[in-house]
Order: C-alpha cells, then sequence, then structure tokens
C-alpha cells in the first residue's frame, strides 16, 4: 500500500473532485460516513465531545457529529472560533445548527474548556492543513483534550501532528490519541517510535478517492500488506527437487554463541531452501549435527572461531553474521570472502555488520543488493547518529542508494530500503521478539528465501513479513514476554501457511 506525502494527498483530493467528478463537500461526506461507521462498529450509542477546528478536518469533524447526533448520541460540540471557516466547514456548520439537539460551545480566548468525564472525544481541531505549531485556543483545547481520561478518536491525524517531519513540535502541542482514523492513505508520521505517544492505533479508512490518479502516482514509501508480501511467495513445482530451491551457506557462530547458527541454521531450512551447509568453528560441529541434523557441517580450521570460507562454487546465497564475534581472524575471512563472491547473493547480519562499521572500506566491496539487517545501534554505527525519526529514515533510505544495497533497519515498523531508495515498513510483529537471537532467524529466513532465487530486496520485504507473523501467531497463542527465538522458528510453517490462506 503506498504512502503519500500531505501535498500528494491534497493532489489526489483535488483530481478526485476534479474527475469523479464530485463536489468537495460530498467528498467530504463520503469520508464523514466512512468514520460514523467506523465509530458506530466500535462503540454503543452514548456520549461523545467533538473537538472541531475551522479547517476541513473541523468540517469533517461537525459532519461526524451530525451523524452521530442522527443516529441517537448525545453530542456536544466545542469549537475555537465559528469565523473564518473553510467553505466546507462553514457548509457543515451551518447544516450541525439545524440540530437543536446537538450541544454547540463556540469558545473565545480564555473561556473554560468543557471537560467530558464520560463517553468518546472526537478530535478534528486540526488534520494535514497545519502550517505552523499548534497556537492560541486550538492549543488549549489539544491541552484540554490531553488531560481527559476518555478515549480520544483523532479524525486524519492526532491535531498538532504533520504528516511527515515533526522534529520541531513538541509533544505537549498535539492531541494523544487512542486512534487515529487516517483518511485514504497512511501517514508517514504514524511510522515513527517518536510518533508512538500521540498516535495510538490507527486505522486506514478509504472513501473512494480517485484510483487511477493514486495508481499513477509514484513515492518512495510502501507499507506490506499481507497481500504484497504474498505476490512475493513463490509457487512450489510439483515435480521440483531440492536443487531447486537452492544451496544457502550460512557462516556463523564461534566459541559460547553456537546458539546462534543454530537458530539461524534452523530457520533457513524451515524458510523452505533445498540444502544448507553451516560453516562453523571445530568446536560447533557436533552442537549443530546433534541439533540441526538437516544441515550439512563445514568445519573451519579454528576450534574458536570463523577464520577462513569454503569453496564458493555449490552456493546459491551466503548468509553471514549471527555470532561470529569481531577477532582480526573472522574480520580478515570476511574481506577474504567479499574479494571471492561472485554471483551469489548474501544477506549480513550482527558481527557481520559490526565488522563492516569498524572496516568501512569493506562496504565498497558489497556486491550489488546485498542485505543488511541492523537493528537501529548496528545502523547508527554504519551510518551515523540522527536527530529525529525522520532524519533517520532519510539516512537510511541515502545509506542504501549509496552502496547499492537492501538495508533492513529492524524495530517496530522494520524498514526495508532498496538501492533504488524505496522504503517498504513491515507491519507484522510485536514487542516480545525483541528478544535474544530474534534477528538471528531473521537472517535465517532470508537466507532461506534468497537461495531460492528470490530478488534480495523481495526477499527482506517476504521474510521480514513471516518472521513477524511468526512472532504474531505465538504472541496470540501465548504471550509476547513468553516468546522466543525458538518460537519464531516453530511458528514460521503457521506463518507461511496463514500468508497462502490470506
Ligand atoms: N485528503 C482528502 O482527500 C480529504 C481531506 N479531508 C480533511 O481535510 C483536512 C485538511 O483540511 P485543511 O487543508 O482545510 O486543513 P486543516 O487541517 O483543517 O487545518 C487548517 C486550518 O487550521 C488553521 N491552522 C493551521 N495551523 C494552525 C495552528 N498551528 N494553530 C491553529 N490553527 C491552525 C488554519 O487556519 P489559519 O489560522 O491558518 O487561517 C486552517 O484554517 C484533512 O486532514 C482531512 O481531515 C476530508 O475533508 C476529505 C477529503
Ligand atoms: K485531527
Amino acid at each position: 500500500m503506498k504512502i503519500f506525502t500531505t501535498h500528494q494527498t491534497k493532489e489526489i483530493d483535488r483530481r478526485t473532485i476534479e474527475l469523479e467528478p464530485i463536489l468537495s463537500i460530498n467528498l467530504m461526506e463520503r469520508a464523514s460516513i466512512a468514520m460514523t461507521q467506523w465509530l458506530t462498529t466500535r462503540f454503543a450509542p452514548g456520549v461523545v465531545t467533538v473537538f472541531a477546528g475551522n479547517g476541513n478536518n473541523g468540517g469533517d469533524a461537525l459532519a461526524v457529529a451530525r451523524m452521530l447526533a442522527i443516529g441517537g448520541w448525545e453530542v456536544t460540540v466545542c469549537m475555537a472560533s465559528h469565523n473564518n471557516l473553510s467553505p466546507e466547514c462553514q457548509i457543515n456548520y451551518t447544516r450541525l445548527t439545524h440540530l437543536t439537539k446537538v450541544k454547540l460551545h463556540l469558545l473565545a480566548n480564555g473561556d473554560a474548556i468543557p471537560q467530558p468525564d464520560e463517553g468518546i472525544v472526537i478530535d478534528g481541531l486540526l488534520g494535514s492543513g497545519i502550517n505552523r505549531p499548534a497556537e492560541g485556543t486550538v492549543l488549549d483545547m489539544i491541552q484540554a483534550i490531553n488531560r481527559l481520561s476518555l478515549q480520544v478518536v483523532s479524525i486524519d491525524l492526532p491535531s498538532g501532528l504533520r504528516g511527515e517531519d515533526n522534529s520541531d513540535v513538541p509533544h505537549h502541542a498535539i492531541v494523544s490519541a487512542t486512534h487515529t482514523l487516517s483518511l485514504g492513505f497512511p501517514k508517514l508520521a504514524f511510522l515513527f517510535p517518536e510518533n508512538d505517544h500521540c498516535v495510538g492505533e490507527w486505522h486506514v479508512l478509504e472513501f473512494g478517492l480517485h484510483r487511477t490518479t493514486i495508481e499513477a502516482m509514484t513515492t518512495p514509501w510502501h507499507l506490506t500488506r499481507a497481500m504484497d508480501a504474498k505476490a512475493i511467495l513463490p509457487a512450489r513445482d510439483k515435480f521440483a527437487h531440492k536443487g531447486h530451491y537452492g544451496h544457502a551457506l550460512l557462516m556463523s557462530g564461534s566459541y559460547g554463541m553456537m546458539g546462534a547458527a543454530v537458530l539461524a541454521s534452523k530457520a533457513c531450512l524451515k524458510a523452505g531452501v533445498g540444502l544448507l551447509t553451516t560453516h562453523a568453528p571445530r568446536y560447533g560441529y557436533e552442537i549443530l549435527q546433534t541439533t540441526v541434523p538437516e544441515a550439512m557441517v563445514s568445519i573451519d580450521r579454528s576450534d574458536i572461531l570463523i577464520s577462513e570460507f569454503p569453496d564458493l562454487t555449490p552456493y546459491d546465497a551466503i548468509g553471514i553474521g549471527p555470532g561470529i564475534g569481531l577477532k582480526t581472524n573472522t574480520c580478515e575471512a570476511l574481506a577474504q570472502l567479499l574479494d571471492h563472491i561472485t554471483t551469489q547473493r548474501m544477506v549480513m547480519d550482527a558481527d557481520a555488520l559490526n565488522i563492516l562499521s569498524q572496516h568501512p572500506e569493506l562496504l565498497d566491496k558489497l556486491p550489488r543488493e546485498t542485505v543488511l539487517t541492523p537493528h537501529p545501534k548496528e545502523f547508527q554505527r554504519l551510518a551515523g547518529n540522527w536527530s529525529n525519526d525522520y532524519e533517520r529514515l532519510e539516512r537510511l533510505r541515502a545509506f542504501a542508494i549509496k552502496h547499492g544495497i537492501v538495508v533492513v533497519l529492524k524495530g517496530a515498523y522494520t524498514t526495508i530500503a532498496t538501492p533504488e531508495g524505496t522504503c517498504y515498513f513491515n507491519t507484522t510483529g510485536n514487542p516480545g521478539m525483541a528478544s535474544a537471537g530474534s534477528g538471528d532467524v531473521l537472517t535465517g529466513i532470508i537466507l532461506g528465501l534468497l537461495s531460492q532465487k528470490i530478488a534480495p530486496a523481495q526477499a527482506a520485504i517476504l521474510g521480514v513479513y513471516l518472521h513477524g507473523s511468526a512472532g504474531d501467531i505465538y504472541a496470540n497463542a501465548e504471550s509476547e514476554e513468553s516468546l522466543t527465538a525458538n518460537d519464531l522458528v516453530r511458528h514460521l510453517g503457521q506463518a507461511f501457511r496463514e500468508l497462502k490462506n490470506n
């Protein structure tokens, strides 16, 4: 699903009005019907306090207030002013005044703001048209809303939040919503950890914007839904043999870190690879043979770390990093590997990434479309610091473009940036997955998919989706708290099945 900038959304809005054609007031009515339907399926009719601004966000709020009042809700509306209303807001204001049962408060500067103690709150003060941090009575109303202990449903955006960069907006100038009903598309800002405090649960409501315009409009930002991930999943051929699904080489483990090699190996196999060879230090031999009997083992000359790599000829894809450590011999083996790699696809994680940040000259040797899977700290070591989440995203794109690689920045809404600068935000997963070994499992999955000749960016998008989905399946059945990396491996089968049946 595409994510557009505020500016693009306005253009889609304009073209819908022109090409459908539809009057803007009727488009607003359609959006408001979609929001009212959402509200009435979620909440039983009761008390609702609606805060409305003077632009079209306020217009939406006034239309929703009218629809709820007609539906039997007890509606109170608070407005900062009824002057300088946008034309659509003005029409909805007039329509609302015809309903005598709606209580209307027009607040002048300094007036006490109603403080409801029951029901729900609808926040329609400011939407995508915000052009400066909230101020005056609108700011007072935002702060009054934030003092309430009621559920707050924001229209389009929590008032005060902008669709993209919010680096200059203080938290106290943004409504803290429990739900945000985003009109048409998600906003980029919803995906940033720094806005978690205000966005709450967000929902995209479709209301018939112009399809051809949406299809033609390009954007670097995409959200991966089940249908997008499913489209990547290749069908399995009835007459296939194990050679069809590729031969993966995993270089993983060191003394005390063999668990990483075990987890990544298991995950690679579960992701459907044909053959797996795990290259590990000598001392890991028995561990691997007993815990992952499906994998072949290639033994390093070193007992305790990886200091060499096998002949690469048989392999379709190489995964390196989980548990390898940062010792000089291992760094040298990695540098050598990069000199010898030919057609193999590659995924690098954990200590392989730390080696890259200690030896940035190696970044230039990465084969095009190599997949790196850093968590934020590893990415910071690789690409430098950032001061806000928007800047971090820009840095991610720039880094992927500069080095011609695929970067998977892990976290809530794990983001996959391609060498072309396109970003895909993942929608599966839960906080229970921020635990030991979770990254090793992801590396194994992506390696398994790369070996099956799925293009690197696609393998990363699908791998991240399945990894998160396995975590969600486990968390729904058991709990987030008890989730371990092994549980991810064990539920990968169900994640595939859910995706296929979707
Ligand atoms: N996308 C779509 O397809 C559809 C979008 N729709 C809806 O339209 C919304 C966008 O509406 P919009 O453009 O009228 O702007 P909006 O957010 O209401 O705010 C602008 C008003 O606020 C004011 N103002 C600005 N900053 C301020 C501040 N810091 N502090 C105080 N005041 C401030 C500014 O007034 P000013 O004081 O600058 O004259 C202006 O009047 C969008 O979010 C969605 O809800 C739907 O109707 C259906 C179709
Ligand atoms: K709003």
